[in-house]
């Protein structure tokens, strides 16, 4: 468990309830609580190759207590004049970094040991609009369970609430429910499609289980990706129409059927251009505008790190988010494609189907994009390799006309050899996905990793805005906790202490208001919890948490990404030397020696 040093003291409170006669003070927390309502790259000219061959939230920070804003000082500035928008260093020597786009740590991560940073695209340079792109993925999918797989057609007149998903949830596939569990996976929260799932129902289900359902696949699926809140969304449709018109559904189509059907037609809308063409079409309707990613980027190669991109996506598609990304803009929006990008960028890898890219083991193909054609050219662990009856390959110092830095496929071990690089720990990705992107590449590689969690700036400013109502109920909880001991102390008492009839009398008394106290207390911090949730999200509540412990998903962002952040642009923002250190680590132990 981890607090940041800057809020440790304003946790501190002190509950010393003592005797019965103290009661009332309990009860006066109830009304109070406002709850009620080094380069290396190959260049190719057309009969000839040529072969060519690096500064935390620490306790330097201070929260500002209006804003939620730090002010960091910063280390030396790596940052030139020309990049205008890279303002992680200021001439005052610090700047003011918006608590929503903090880079928080798990794990230290010190930039003067990093080489190469590296890049995912989709989710994590490139953020899809969800209210138009998951739009299209909804729409797309629908049409092809009902032209292709034969549902019915009033399929096609449902609507899709984009707002309701959230990542972290997890679809049990066999029985139709969509869950959120903690970080010991303990279901907490259980909808059986759109209907909430009584305690009673929930506990039957999942709760006293000797064994312990891994909740993976293939019963259950990860709702890990932004990609995917589409299709838990028409999955919970799906469950609910087939139960109240099981005569409109085939016998054989049960819910996890019905989930296959709708992951297959979800995956044909990412391969078949239902989603690709449209985006390619008019990207700025589908993706958010970024002006803070060139001049990061830019920042990290003049700082003389090697900075590469390795995306699922293959090369056409790259080359039409990266051109809207990084320009040049046409005053409308659009852009005719160009290839000026890739000055950002010292290798870039398309199609390079993570997870499986980061095995070492993975003996896949390493090919070079011909970026004109798209052709795709052998190499020999990413060196060329002349054709037979085509001029044979030269070695040359020249700067030639055009030189090749795309390739598709191959394996880590390829990318460490383009970038020079000697050891798998002097590399930083930076991802959206904890499957495909982050765990494999920290867990089996050893890379350091960074998370992009859209959501959390909106989490942790509401936290930071809801930061006294977290105090009451944390304050709550423990009164709960204490009339409880009270009762407890009381019953035992009057059981077990032989009591003249007087003492017996008061005790009993003083027990029978702490009951009535305790139920009062109960509710009322119940309800709290519950507003408190609401306000994160009207369903499924903070992304982080799951009443009071950690999230399934916030323990796997704490297990797996050294760094994680909001967006990719805060990377900017800070000092390219920059220390991240993480903050103390706390034991329940720890908190209550030192009130925190
Ligand atoms: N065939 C499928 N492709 C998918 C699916 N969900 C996402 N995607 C595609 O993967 C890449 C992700 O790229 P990255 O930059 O994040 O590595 C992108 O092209 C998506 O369209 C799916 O279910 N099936
Ligand atoms: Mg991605």
């Amino acid at each position: 468990m981890r607090i940041p040093n800057t809020l440790t003291a304003s946790f501190c409170f002190s509950l010393l309830y003592s005797s019965p006669s103290r009661f009332p003070q309990f009860a006066s927390l109830v009304p109070d609580l406002g709850f009620r309502s080094s380069r290396k790259f190959f260049t190719i000219k057309r009969s000839q190759v040529v072969i060519k061959g690096p500064f935390q939230l620490g306790s330097s920070y201070k929260m500002d207590a209006i804003s939620g804003v730090t002010s960091a000082k910063q280390g030396p500035n790596g940052c030139g004049k020309s990049m205008g928008s890279c303002v992680w260093a200021s001439p005052e020597g610090g700047q003011k970094i918006d608590i929503g786009k903090h880079i928080f740590c798990n794990r230290a991560v010190n930039m003067k040991n990093i080489v190469a940073v590296g890049f995912d695209m989709d989710y994590t340079l490139a953020q899809y609009k969800p209210e138009t792109f998951e739009s299209l993925a909804y729409n797309g999918t629908v049409k092809k369970l009902v032209v292709n797989l034969g549902y019915p057609n009033e399929l096609l007149d449902w609507s899709f609430d984009w707002t309701y998903m959230v990542r972290g949830l997890v679809l049990d596939k066999r029985r139709g429910n969509i869950l959120k569990m903690d970080r010991h996976k303990y279901v907490k929260v259980a909808y059986h499609g759109f209907r909430l799932m009584s305690k009673d129902e929930k506990v039957a289900t999942y709760g006293n289980t000797l064994v312990r359902d891994a909740f993976d696949e293939p019963d259950y699926a990860l709702i890990d990706t932004l990609f995917s809140l589409a299709e838990a969304y028409l999955f919970a449709q799906l469950v609910d129409f087939k139960d109240d018109n099981p005569e409109k559904i085939s016998e054989e189509k049960d819910y996890f059927r019905m989930y296959r059907d709708v992951r297959a037609a979800v995956d044909l809308c990412h391969r078949d251009g239902t989603l690709k063409q449209m985006v390619a079409n008019d990207p700025k309707l589908y993706i958010n505008e970024d002006n803070s990613i060139v001049p990061m980027l830019q920042m990290l190669r003049t700082s003389g790190f090697a900075v590469f991109l390795v995306t699922n996506s293959l090369w056409d598609y790259t080359n039409v988010v990266m051109n809207f990304l990084c320009g040049p803009q046409k005053p409308n929006g659009s852009s005719s494609l160009s290839l000026d990008w890739l000055q950002h960028f010292d290798v870039v890898i398309s199609g390079s189907a993570k997870p499986k890219f980061f095995h070492d083991e993975n003996r896949t193909n390493l090919f070079a994009v011909d970026t004109d054609t798209g052709m795709l050219i052998n190499t020999d662990n990413g060196s060329p390799m002349a054709q037979v009856g085509a001029p044979s390959l030269e070695m040359s110092d020249q700067m030639p006309d055009k030189y090749y830095k795309v390739f598709q496929g191959g394996n880590v071990g390829h990318l460490h050899k383009l970038l020079n690089v000697e050891s798998s720990s002097q590399v930083l990705y930076v991802g959206d996905h904890i499957y495909g992107d982050i765990l494999r590449s920290k867990k089996v590689l050893g890379w350091r990793t960074m998370l992009v969690v859209p959501e959390l700036e909106k989490e942790v400013k509401l936290l930071w805005h809801l930061r006294d109502t977290r105090k009451k109920l944390i304050l709550l909880r423990s009164e709960r906790e204490q009339i409880e001991d009270q009762i407890h102390h009381l019953k035992w008492s009057l059981q077990r202490d032989c009591l003249d009839a007087h003492e017996a009398k008061k005790a009993q008394s003083n027990l029978d208001s702490l009951e009535v106290l305790l139920e009062r207390v109960r509710v009322t911090h119940q309800e709290a919890q519950k507003v408190f949730h609401e306000k994160f999200h009207k369903v499924w509540g903070q992304l982080m948490k799951t009443g009071y412990q950690n999230s399934r998903f916030a323990h796997q962002v704490e297990r797996f990404a050294c760094l994680y952040t909001s967006h990719v642009g805060n990377l900017g923002l800070y000092s390219p030397a920059k220390y991240y250190r993480p903050t103390e680590d706390f034991m329940p132990h720890e908190f209550d020696v030192f009130s925190l």
